[in-house]
Formats: C-alpha cells, sequence, structure tokens
C-alpha cells in the first residue's frame, strides 16, 4: 500500500520496531493526533504518559510477543501543547520476522465524553427517583410520612418485630377540637398548628418509630419495643409536651388511642387505636386510651 493510501485511511497508523519502539512510519492521521511530525518523534513511548507506558511494557508487550495482537487498549498520549489525550489502540506484532509492530490509533476523546455523559445521566436519574420516592412518601405540610408510606412500612415493622419477639404499637393522635381553630383564626393558622405539631412529634419520637399524618389533624406513630408498657409512658410524655409547649400562641392538646400487642395484624391494631381515641375523646380529651393484647 503506498504513503498516500495509508494517509488517507481516518485513523492513525504507525509502524514501530519491536525493541524500543523507534518509530519507521507514520501516517498523516497519527501525527495529527499526537500533534508530532516525523522529524519531532522518534520513539512511540516518549509520547505516552508515564502510567502509559507501564502498560505497553507489563501487558502489551507480553502480550504481543505471546498472542501476535492486542486490542482495545486505552492509553493516554502527551502532547507537546501539554495536553493529555485518551486514544484507543490495536497492534499487530509483524508475524513473520517479529521485529515491527503495526499500531492502529484513535481518539477515545468521544468515547470519554460519552461514557461520562452515561454516569451523569444515570446519577441524575437516581437522583430523581429518589426524590420522587420522597415525595410520594412524605405529607407536604409536616414532611413526616404519609399514610400510604406509613401503612406499608408498619406492616414491615410488624414482620421484623415478630420476628425479633418484639412488642410493637400503634399510637393514633388527635388535635383537640381542631374545628374552633380554623373557625377562629383561620386555615393559615391551622395550618401552621398542624405543622408544628408534626415538627414536635418527629422531635420526641425515636429514629426507629414510624411518624405520620394520616388525616387532616390525625397523626399515627408506629414503634416497637421490648418493654410491653412503653408506648403508654411515651403517650402520658406526649401529653406533657403538648400541654407546656406554646404553638402559634394557643395552647393546644392532644387525644391518644395506643394499641399494643405481639402478635396481632396491622388492621387489628389500627381499628383498636382508633376506637381507643374515639374513646380518649369521649373522656375529655387531652388523655390517652390503651390496650394491651395479650
Ligand atoms: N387547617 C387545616 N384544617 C384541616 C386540615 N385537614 C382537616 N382540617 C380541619 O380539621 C377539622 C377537624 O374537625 P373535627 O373532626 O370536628 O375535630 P375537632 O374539631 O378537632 O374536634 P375533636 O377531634 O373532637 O376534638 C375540620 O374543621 C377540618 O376542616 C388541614 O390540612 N388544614
Amino acid at each position: 500500500m503506498s504513503k498516500v493510501q495509508l494517509d488517507n485511511f481516518p485513523i492513525g497508523l504507525v509502524v514501530t520496531t519491536a525493541e524500543g519502539h523507534a518509530v519507521l512510519h507514520g501516517n498523516k492521521d497519527f501525527y495529527r493526533l499526537c500533534q508530532q511530525t516525523p522529524q519531532s518523534l522518534s520513539l512511540l513511548t516518549s509520547i505516552l504518559t508515564p502510567a502509559s507506558k507501564i502498560i505497553v511494557e507489563s501487558f502489551v508487550m507480553p502480550l504481543l510477543l505471546h498472542e501476535g495482537h492486542c486490542s482495545e487498549i486505552q492509553l493516554t498520549i502527551n502532547t507537546p501543547s501539554g495536553d493529555k489525550i485518551p486514544v484507543l489502540v490495536n497492534a499487530l506484532m509483524h508475524s513473520a520476522e517479529k521485529d515491527s509492530i503495526y499500531w492502529a490509533i484513535s481518539s477515545a476523546q468521544k468515547r470519554d465524553d460519552l461514557y461520562q455523559e452515561l454516569i451523569n445521566l444515570r446519577n441524575d436519574l437516581e437522583d430523581k427517583a429518589e426524590r420522587l420516592k420522597q415525595l410520594s412518601e412524605t405529607d407536604e405540610l409536616t414532611k413526616l410520612l404519609n399514610r400510604r408510606a406509613f401503612v406499608a412500612d408498619a406492616r414491615t415493622m410488624i414482620k421484623q418485630a415478630k420476628r425479633n419477639n418484639l412488642s410493637y404499637s400503634f399510637m393514633m393522635l388527635d388535635i383537640d377540637h381542631f374545628k374552633h381553630i380554623n373557625d377562629q383564626l383561620g386555615h393559615f393558622v391551622g395550618d401552621k398548628v398542624i405543622a408544628d405539631v408534626g415538627a414536635l412529634l418527629k422531635k420526641y419520637c425515636r429514629e426507629n418509630d414510624l411518624t405520620a399524618r394520616i388525616g387532616g389533624e390525625e397523626f399515627a406513630i408506629f414503634s416497637t419495643s421490648n418493654a410491653t408498657d412503653s408506648a403508654s409512658q411515651f403517650a402520658e410524655k406526649l401529653l406533657k409536651v403538648f400541654s407546656s409547649e406554646d404553638i402559634q400562641g394557643l395552647n393546644v392538646t392532644v387525644s391518644i388511642g395506643v394499641a399494643t400487642s405481639l402478635s396481632d395484624d396491622f388492621d387489628t391494631l389500627y381499628k383498636t387505636a382508633d376506637r381507643l381515641l374515639y374513646q380518649a375523646k369521649k373522656n375529655g380529651r387531652n388523655q390517652f386510651c390503651a390496650h394491651f393484647f395479650t
């Protein structure tokens, strides 16, 4: 093949000695890629970064001597202008004499850029998926779990608690006379009260408790414990917290229903806590009613 024909190949082609890698011939594309001329470049390895030189000596050369060829090796070229260009290299040992190597070298810059773009795209998608998941599980006003996420997580927690022989409690909590707050101060203040109640619950719940807003002014807490009366103690503590806190300049109280079990299913606990909450309201509010299934 003539020199003109080699120069027309849209890829860098270069022939070197097998030992020392002295450049014997190079086509136009090769010199353009490494920003060199036949006069300025005598050794192919002189344009490689130190790491790429090690790859050539410890991997490419043994492969060429053993197999006669190697393909798709990524190396990095240092250019005279100080740039580092990633290149894709295929090499072939001259089969008869084994004294020269044929190299095909092309820029891998676009491949690297594309790869990086794909990584960025994947990270972006993962972030968006995580954000969507959070949105679908979170109550907007309080940033607590919403009802759907709470129910799903509580069912999972019941299975774990049963395996570990722990008791589990469903606590349902409702703001007392909330309609008065709305009627007297407006829905905007009502919303702020709901948000403040949510923040207080979050503050006093343990990290492993599930805390949710499951209705307008209705909240739920699901917790596990190895002490059977701990949910009642916690309900008592919450009543004290609410009676001592100033919420939007108001004295807000809550009523609580607590159902604790070692074996009952979620729906049974839910219904029981709901009934006990109603009982606490009926008994005069600002109190809790509890039941422990034996
Ligand atoms: N501001 C606000 N009000 C809400 C929201 N969701 C429900 N409400 C209101 O909460 C009030 C609940 O009233 P009721 O169910 O009668 O209960 P209550 O006045 O708290 O009385 P008891 O629960 O019996 O102590 C209603 O007026 C609803 O309109 C909300 O997201 N924001």
